[in-house]
């Protein structure tokens, strides 16, 4: 009997040709769509609409899996709370690990999958992460808070392609395909349609001037409202008689001050994070680490204590924000993740 795999469709053209792939391989596939938030103006019906094509070519079922309250609950207001808290989110981790690769999981589950595929560019042997061969499209930063009970179930087709191939690829499949590689790609954040703060300001008001400070705590100049600042940002506020560029170093949403300095102010050299999902049982090695997605890997040594990870950086890094993740590689490998809570020089 053919073996039943998930795929988690989202009307995209990678999610599309790993449904095609997996039934070529000899695979029983099925569909799951994930209504993800409750936006009313035609949005999920026009993903549903090209994952309607695509099962009809394919003659595969696909389900449609209403999670939209657990996304608010898990994803979109994790995501609003931490530009508040003057921290600096990454929902499509959260996302990974609650939604698609908790609660979607969980579905493919109880529909007798033994997998659950989706089009992300990572590999994994059901042990650990792995980066993908197309290193400019890899997401294994994003999928390495997911927990190591999910990775036997989890199947990645498009680990060892080129985006760029698959488009061509899918361009002469079919009409059905053919469609999808026509439409514009999706966004970076599914439900950020421009920028983040347009989303935060339905939410607070996110236009309270305040202070600058200097990296002394002197006033400098004026800001527009600290949610508008991510740290690393150098535009948008006053910084008076500056000759060279300033850059955020700090945001200090209960006195709504934000701290700057010039690009030596940045310079990181040790990290802590919190909340840590790791692969391997050791509480002190060497890695390297990335501290925010397509950031270079920097050399590091990590200690594990009370479940907190001190991260001793071998070479500095610049512009680390709390909230960011930091993610530890051996080689390709992922060897385990944490949410970064504090730097220091
Ligand atoms: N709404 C959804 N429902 C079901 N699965 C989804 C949904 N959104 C994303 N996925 C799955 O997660 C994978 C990665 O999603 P992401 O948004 O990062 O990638 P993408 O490159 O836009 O993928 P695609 O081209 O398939 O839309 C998708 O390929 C798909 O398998």
């Amino acid at each position: 009997m053919k073996k039943k795999v998930m795929v988690g469709m989202s009307g995209g053209i990678d999610s599309s040709v790993t449904a095609y792939m997996l039934q070529k391989d000899g695979f029983e596939v099925e569909g799951v769509y994930l209504k993800l938030h409750n936006r009313t103006d035609g949005y999920h019906e026009k993903n549903i609409g090209y994952i309607k094509d695509v099962a009809e070519y394919l003659g595969i079922k696909y389900h449609i899996l209403d999670l939209a309250d657990k996304f608010t609950q898990e994803v979109y207001d994790y995501f609003v709370d931490s530009y508040l808290q003057g921290t600096t989110p990454n929902p499509c981790v959260k996302c990974n690990r609650q939604i698609k690769f908790g609660a979607m999981l969980k579905f493919a589950k109880d529909h007798k999958a033994s997998y659950l595929a989706t089009g992300h560019y990572a590999k994994t042997d059901g042990k650990f992460f792995y980066e993908a061969d197309d290193k400019t499209k890899d997401q294994s930063y994003f999928l390495s808070q997911v927990e190591k009970e999910a990775l036997p179930y989890m199947m990645f087709p498009l680990s060892t392609y080129k985006k760029e191939d698959i488009i061509k690829f899918a361009a002469q499949l079919d009409v059905a395909y053919k469609k999808i590689t026509e439409k514009n790609e999706s966004q970076e954040i599914c439900f950020v349609e421009t920028v983040y703060t347009d989303v935060v300001k339905k939410h607070a008001n996110i236009d309270i001037p305040g202070d600058v400070l200097d990296q002394q705590g002197n006033v400098v100049g004026k800001h527009k409202g600290y949610m508008h600042y991510t740290i690393g940002k150098r535009r948008g506020f006053t910084v008076d008689g500056a000759h060279v560029p300033h850059f955020v170093t700090k945001l200090d949403p209960k006195n709504n001050t934000i701290v700057v300095g010039e690009k030596d102010a940045l310079e990181v050299n040790f990290v802590t994070a919190n909340n840590l999902n790791m692969y391997i049982d050791d509480t002190k090695f060497n890695c390297g680490v990335k501290l925010r997605y397509r950031s270079v890997t920097t050399e590091c040594e990590v200690i594990i204590n009370d479940s907190k990870a001190i991260i001793k950086l071998k070479q500095p890094a610049f512009g680390v924000a709390a909230g960011q993740l930091a993610v530890f590689y051996d080689g390709q490998k992922v060897i385990g993740s944490g949410w970064i809570e504090n730097t220091s020089k």
